[in-house]
């Protein structure tokens, strides 16, 4: 696929059209020679039983990254966990301040979560929220996700392997078969406010698959997570390029670990050699995407995450929680306005 910025008309014929796989704005797609195959417009029962499984999720987004170990699973884990928090901790995180024990008791205003974890070969997300020990559970209304708390949910392969350093080499069939099963079987409750799905590095077979399946089910977008180094914007622009190609809308561009702030000073660092190519604001710039802001490197923030704790409750003064609340609000405003403005 080309570096370059796709034309923004140059998208998605849908799977089920007669120009499927054969258009000029096909070229280059992952899906191109499945669609041109056909195979897109044979009706596949999973595609409604998905769409039917998703109707009592309100908001569902994909985290995606072009490079691994850029942040992806601590960010999708520290999304989900703010979404997760009621109003008053979250006004009170906004001032600096951690919220009392009956703030967090006060049952107003709460949030469903889910977090699908589809990085099948690397699965992180059970130990970001320290569920490692977790099992996933059949009940006659499907597969039981673990809980890390009553509002939020998980689902991941890790919750399946006998032991968690287990590898799973499986080849994309079988990984497509689990995905589908994860977005069509999971019983996530009566209802849920957002699904956060975080998926491997790249774009490959899950990506393909969870599009395929989420696009006919009112999928929100991606949220694409860089750090500032332009090895890692380069491949950006792949996912961004990959996001236009397959129709689906950019909820914004995160740059993560951008500068570091020092624990003790509070001054800022900047680590890595400034990008030429202007980091991840300048390239949600050049493909006319929202860019929904940067966090800054904290040895704190891997701690919180090895300890499946929210950096917005453990350290509200930290710029890299108020970076966070700052983005979480803006998902809030981008995945309503898209809903507003759903052109698929
Ligand atoms: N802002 C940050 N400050 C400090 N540490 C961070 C920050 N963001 C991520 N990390 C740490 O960087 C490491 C890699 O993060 P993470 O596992 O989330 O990356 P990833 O992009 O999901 O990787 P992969 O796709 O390979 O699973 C983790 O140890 C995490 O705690």
């Amino acid at each position: 696929m080309s570096d370059a910025p796709v034309d923004a008309n140059s998208t998605c014929v849908g799977p089920k059209s007669e120009q499927a796989g054969k258009a000029s704005s096909c070229e280059g797609c992952p899906s191109q020679l499945l669609c041109a195959s056909g195979e897109g417009r044979k009706e596949d029962p999973a595609v409604n039983q998905i769409k039917d499984a998703m109707r009592i999720v309100k908001h569902k987004f994909l985290v995606l990254s072009g490079k691994g170990g850029v942040g992806k699973s601590t960010f999708s884990s520290q999304l989900a966990l703010a979404l997760s928090l009621n109003d008053k901790i979250i006004s009170k995180a906004r001032q600096g301040q951690a919220a009392m024990d009956e703030d967090e008791d006060e049952d107003m205003n709460v949030t469903q979560v889910g977090v699908l974890d589809i990085d099948l070969c690397g699965p992180s997300i059970p130990r970001m929220f320290g569920l490692e020990s977790q099992q996933l559970h059949q009940s006659n209304l499907g597969w039981s996700p673990a809980y890390y708390k009553d509002n939020l949910a998980v689902v991941s392969i890790g919750f399946m392997l006998p032991n968690a350093d287990d590898p799973v080499i499986w080849r994309g069939p079988k990984k497509n078969g689990l995905i589908k099963q994860f977005l069509r079987d999971v019983y996530w409750g009566d209802s849920l406010d957002y699904l956060v799905i975080d998926t491997p590095p790249g774009t490959s077979d899950e990506h393909i698959t969870v599009v395929q399946y989420l696009r006919e089910a009112d999928l929100d977008g991606a949220i694409v997570i860089t750090t500032p180094q332009d090895v890692s914007c380069a491949d950006v622009r792949r996912e961004l390029s990959f996001c236009k190609k397959v129709n689906i809308p950019v909820i914004g561009v995160v740059e993560n670990m951008s500068g570091f702030v020092c624990p003790n000073c509070k001054n800022e660092t900047k680590i890595f050699k400034p990008s030429k190519s202007g980091g991840g604001e300048k390239l949600a710039e050049q493909f006319g995407v929202p860019f929904l802001g940067r966090i800054p490197l904290d040895p704190r923030v891997m701690n919180a995450c090895e300890n499946g704790k929210s950096i917005i409750e453990e350290m509200p003064d930290s710029p890299a929680s108020q970076a966070l609340l700052e983005i979480v609000q803006k998902v809030k405003n981008q995945t309503n306005h898209l809903h507003q403005n759903k052109t698929f």
